[in-house]
């Protein structure tokens, strides 16, 4: 199975990052670390349209291979911004995504909306490693974490002082989820890993379990207005896109289009961003 493939790979990375990583200096430094933004509260009562927007900067994927040849990881995320993203994902993957650290940096010093960290957590080196690089927040996936694993890694976030964006795409992972304490944030992924099929059924099907105070975002798939538009009928609070907006060359304008069913009222006439 893919997924598998992808957690083996990260485990030797990780094996890396436990021998270079200076903890006590990371947590050192950590501790008079600038206050995090909050992801949520970015994507609910701050969102700029009726449907908060996490844009995602994301070079590759295993499924497509190369999604955007001229990558210039600054310009999109400005671009993203300037087009009202309420906040972004960055991928930080390399083998895979052809992401990395340093793409994640290059974005945080020149953008000031809560940034995710988008990579396949599955140690406290890589919680460190983000919050050291200015993530504000970071995505576990439950697909590849025990219940011991999500539940110290899901601590170990919010200890460091950052959101994790916990993600699933079934049933069984979503009850796992929900079993933790102070769960506020879940992402319903409408690709399959391992097959990599999206559909939103699944979020249509997911989210009438996520109780009402948790932050909801629908992922993956989503490139129609019309998605949008069923999405926000449905009460989902925001959404995570990547592919569609990397495929188009104007992304301000790639933006603006899929999200014009959310458009508040009060924007058609001034700035959203403002
Ligand atoms: O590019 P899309 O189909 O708009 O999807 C974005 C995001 O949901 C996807 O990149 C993603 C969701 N979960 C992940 C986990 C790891 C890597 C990537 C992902």
């Amino acid at each position: 199975m893919f997924l598998n493939r992808i957690v083996e790979t990260k485990q030797s990375e990780v094996e890396q990052l436990q021998k270079t990583l200076n903890v006590a200096q990371a947590e050192a430094d950590i501790s008079r670390f600038m206050p995090v933004r909050s992801l949520r509260k970015a994507i609910t009562a701050n969102r700029n349209r009726g449907v908060g927007l996490i844009a995602e900067v994301k070079k590759a994927s295993p499924s497509k291979g190369i999604i955007r040849e001229h990558f210039n990881p600054v310009e999109i995320a400005q671009s993203y911004v300037h087009a009202g993203a309420d906040a972004l994902s960055v991928l930080t993957d390399v083998s895979y995504f052809q992401g990395g650290i340093d793409i994640f940096k290059q974005v945080r010093s020149q953008v000031d909306v809560p940034m995710l960290r988008k990579d396949f957590i599955i140690s406290r080196e890589q919680l460190l490693e983000a919050r050291l690089i200015g993530a504000d927040a970071v995505l576990l996936i439950a697909a590849i974490l025990d219940d011991a694993q999500l539940k110290e890694l899901f601590e170990q976030s919010r200890e460091l002082g950052m959101e994790a964006l916990i993600e699933v795409h079934e049933e069984s992972e979503l009850l796992r989820v929900l079993k933790l304490e102070h769960v506020e944030l879940i992402g319903i992924n409408n690709r399959n890993l391992h097959t990599f099929v999206t559909d939103l059924a699944q979020t249509d099907q997911l989210r009438k379990l996520v109780p009402s105070h948790c932050t909801l975002v629908s992922e993956s798939g989503i490139h129609l207005p019309e998605h949008i538009a069923h999405l926000y009928e449905s009460s989902v609070d925001a959404v995570l896109i990547g592919e569609h907006f990397m495929r188009n060359d104007d992304i301000g304008e790639a933006v603006n289009k899929l999200m014009q069913p959310v458009e508040q009222a009060s924007s058609a006439s001034g700035s959203v961003s403002s």
